[in-house]
């Protein structure tokens, strides 16, 4: 049976029943309870994964050596938890998606038990006084709900997709300083839609996973695309641009991602794309190039700091030569080039508005941010822009409707 049809609305004001769906002064408790917390989010996230190695020690091994992103994204899954509890079907979005990706950690449900005491008897220490029987009730049924979802999810995954995916390297090329291309095999097919990404686990940081978009709609042949920079301050882009070569193998997650295009609206489209942020756009040109048949203008823009980044600009020019209602433009921002100059924010003030527009954002997180502003500032409703708060996309990737409530934020690969 699918998932939302076997979850009941979590929040039901007039008939609470009994162990599961939580009412609205619950809700609210709960909410304060994080907000009480939330001060002490980096002491609490210490306590919770000290306490759940000491009781678990085997749980440790699921987990990457360095700990510091790992911390830093659980507490911001519970917030956004706690956040989506009054929204039944995006939280079963939300989890589906996130007990799914779990499986490639080798999250199993006997570990569900052991993460959700360990994160109550954390928030009941951080929680101080706040922290009563009625609250630990709340937060019980609430962690046993979202676990629930998860290992549904994880369950319905399991019958049609495996936990991750092996995947050798086939050509490694580099297109621009600390950048490079890289193409892998799967061993089994995988799935995506253009757009997407995949999280990546490498042989030179294992269970560390890192996220990176396939650059092109998906291939007869089922190769995959990634746009690597090594970031000055990653573990694994690094390794990937510096080290990897043709014959290596990683791991894939499922693909993930809500920057996808509707194949039945057919209005037009402005895409923009900051450094790397051009794979996801690129595998969206491919596809409005697939469907648009000239029905629609795609204006694409492309941004990066210095004409050496500017990779993969020509092979768009090549495809706007071939299709008149594609228009293509580059900017460089720390550099005087003949053409563009500026950010990509400015450079969209001088070219809008794109009110009509579909708009669809990638690359660094100050950018979307701020390429975002602009397009809201020109009229784009928050329900036609797309972006996915990238870094952090397992724990906080937008959700279809609530675009406009997810921050753009997280860390560098
Ligand atoms: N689906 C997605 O959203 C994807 C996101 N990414 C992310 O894109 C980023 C790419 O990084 P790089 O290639 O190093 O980009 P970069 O730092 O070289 O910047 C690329 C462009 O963005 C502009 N920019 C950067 N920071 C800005 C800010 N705060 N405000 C306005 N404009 C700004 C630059 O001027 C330049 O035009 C990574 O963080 C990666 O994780 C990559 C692939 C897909």
């Amino acid at each position: 049976m699918p998932l939302h049809r076997r979850i009941r609305p979590l929040v039901n004001a007039a008939q609470p029943s009994p162990g599961h769906p939580l009412r609205t002064d619950e809700i609210a408790l709960l909410r304060s309870s994080i907000e009480r917390v939330r001060p002490l989010a980096d002491e609490m996230t210490v306590y919770f994964y000290a306490i759940l190695f000491q009781r678990h020690p085997e749980v440790r091994q699921l987990f990457p050596a360095n700990l510091d992103i790992q911390r830093d994204r659980l507490l911001r899954g519970l917030l956004h938890l706690v956040e989506l509890v009054d929204d039944p079907a995006n939280l079963a979005h939300f989890c589906r998606r996130l007990g799914r990706d779990h499986r490639k950690f080798g999250a199993v449900t006997a570990h569900y038990p052991a993460v959700g005491a360990a994160l109550l008897d954390s928030l009941a220490r951080f929680a101080h006084d706040a922290w009563t029987p009625r609250l630990a009730d709340i937060w019980s049924r609430a962690y046993g709900l979202v676990a629930q979802m998860m290992t549904d999810a994880a369950d319905d995954d399991a019958a049609v997709n495996p936990a991750f995916w092996n995947a050798r390297i086939v050509d490694h090329r580099l297109r621009g300083p600390g950048i490079a291309e890289i193409t892998v095999l799967p061993d089994m097919p995988y799935p995506f839609v253009p757009g997407q990404f995949a999280s990546m686990e490498t042989p030179w940081q294992p269970r560390t996973w890192r996220y990176y978009s396939m650059a092109h709609r998906p291939r007869p042949d089922g190769t995959l695309t990634f746009h690597v920079k090594a970031a000055t301050d990653g573990q694994v882009s690094p390794a990937l641009v510096n080290h990897a070569r043709a014959g290596d193998w990683v791991r894939l997650g499922a693909a993930q991602g809500e920057l996808v295009l509707n194949p039945h609206m057919e209005r037009d489209l402005v895409l923009v794309a900051g450094g790397t942020g051009l794979a996801p756009i690129q595998a969206l040109v491919e596809q409005a190039i697939d469907l648009s048949e000239g029905r629609r203008y795609v204006d694409v823009f492309v941004g990066a700091r210095t004409a050496d980044e500017l990779y993969g600009f020509e092979d768009l020019l090549r495809l706007a030569q071939r299709n008149h209602w594609l228009n293509v433009r580059a900017a460089v921002s720390h550099e005087r080039i003949p053409g563009l100059t500026g950010t990509l924010p400015e450079v969209l003030r001088r070219f809008g508005p794109f009110y009509r527009h579909d708009a669809f954002v990638a690359g660094p997180p100050g950018m979307v941010t701020s390429v975002v502003q602009v397009l809201l500032d020109q009229g784009v409703p928050h329900s036609r822009l797309r972006h996915d708060p990238f870094d952090v996309p397992a724990l906080e990737a937008s959700l279809p409707g609530r675009l406009d409530r997810i921050p753009a934020q997280g860390v560098r690969a």
